[in-house]
């Protein structure tokens, strides 16, 4: 840690006050004066929020804000890029994740959804069964039941049961997504993340990939960078407004979205920059 412990606690004790207003629920996520580094250039400042669980939460801001790089920090995607510099505490279920280094099992606990589908070029029952044959479930009853529910999860199911030994390339682009997300499901994550899930899809998928979300969250805690604000005001709970690696404003969709305390979540939601 680059800090004191004495300075160090001061901002956790102001941030704990910033964040105590936010605290509902459970925290499944706490995020404690996190600064993240790209070489010498800092791209997130003191971060601190908690993010509750089996809740949407929507991170929204102008393009180069830090929102992708705050949403890799919990599933420590920043760690695969050279001369990144990562320090202050996320907290998941009492575990700060960088004092441990086990991370395909926080990569299990913690799935992740690209703004763009991913797919890899094989059948979709093999894009959704990689994941659990990876951790070294072989049996076929087993996979069968693990690759419908995931479908089924991902609201997919009925399109692609009968043609699930075809490629998953040949479906159309909403649907690679929502494969995505019962690939992500498949692993049994607790917390999912996306990374602007819907920018690639038309307003109808888009619609679909919402519906899903707002399903979802009755079993997962969903974080999720959207560029829509309307994407934002209609699938979350809670919205953070971030700002030149800085979290302005974060507090329940309704009220940032009608009444925000600062002036500068206004004039972002109101289209003035950004
Ligand atoms: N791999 C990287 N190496 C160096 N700098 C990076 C890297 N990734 C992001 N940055 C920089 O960090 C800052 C935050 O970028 P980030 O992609 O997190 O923002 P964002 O809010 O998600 O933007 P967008 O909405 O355009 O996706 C930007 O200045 C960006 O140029």
């Amino acid at each position: 840690m680059n800090i004191t412990m004495t300075e160090r606690n001061n901002t956790i004790n102001v941030n704990l006050s910033q964040v105590s207003e936010q605290s509902q629920g459970t925290a499944k996520i706490s995020v404690r004066d996190l600064n993240l580094f790209y070489g010498e250039k800092q791209a997130l400042y003191s971060l601190a929020m908690d993010i509750q669980e089996k809740e949407v939460t929507a991170l929204i801001g102008p393009s180069g804000c830090g929102k992708s790089t705050f949403l890799r920090t919990i599933n420590r995607m920043n760690d695969l890029i050279d001369g990144v510099k990562i320090n202050g505490d996320i907290i998941i279920d009492n575990e700060n994740i960088y004092e441990s280094n086990d991370v395909i099992k926080l990569r299990t606990k913690v799935g992740m959804v690209f703004q763009k589908a991913n797919l890899f070029p094989m059948s979709i029952y093999d894009n959704v069964a990689y994941g659990p044959r990876m951790q070294g479930i072989k049996n076929k009853n087993k996979l069968n039941e693990i690759v419908e529910e995931s479908l089924r999860g991902a609201a997919i199911w009925d399109e692609v049961k009968d043609r699930l030994k075809t490629s998953a390339l040949g479906l159309s682009g909403g649907q690679q997504q929502r494969v995505c997300i019962a690939r992500a499901i498949a692993m049994k994550p607790e917390i999912i993340l996306m990374d602007e899930p819907t920018s690639a899809l038309d307003p109808i998928s888009t619609l679909k990939v919402e519906e899903l979300i707002a399903n979802m969250k009755k079993d997962y805690t969903i974080v999720i960078v959207t560029h829509n604000m309307q994407q934002a005001a209609r699938v979350s709970d809670k919205t953070a407004f971030f700002l030149n690696g800085e979290i302005v404003e974060y507090d329940l969709t309704d009220k940032i979205f009608s009444m925000p305390k600062e002036k500068r979540t206004e004039d972002y939601i109101t289209g003035r920059f950004g």
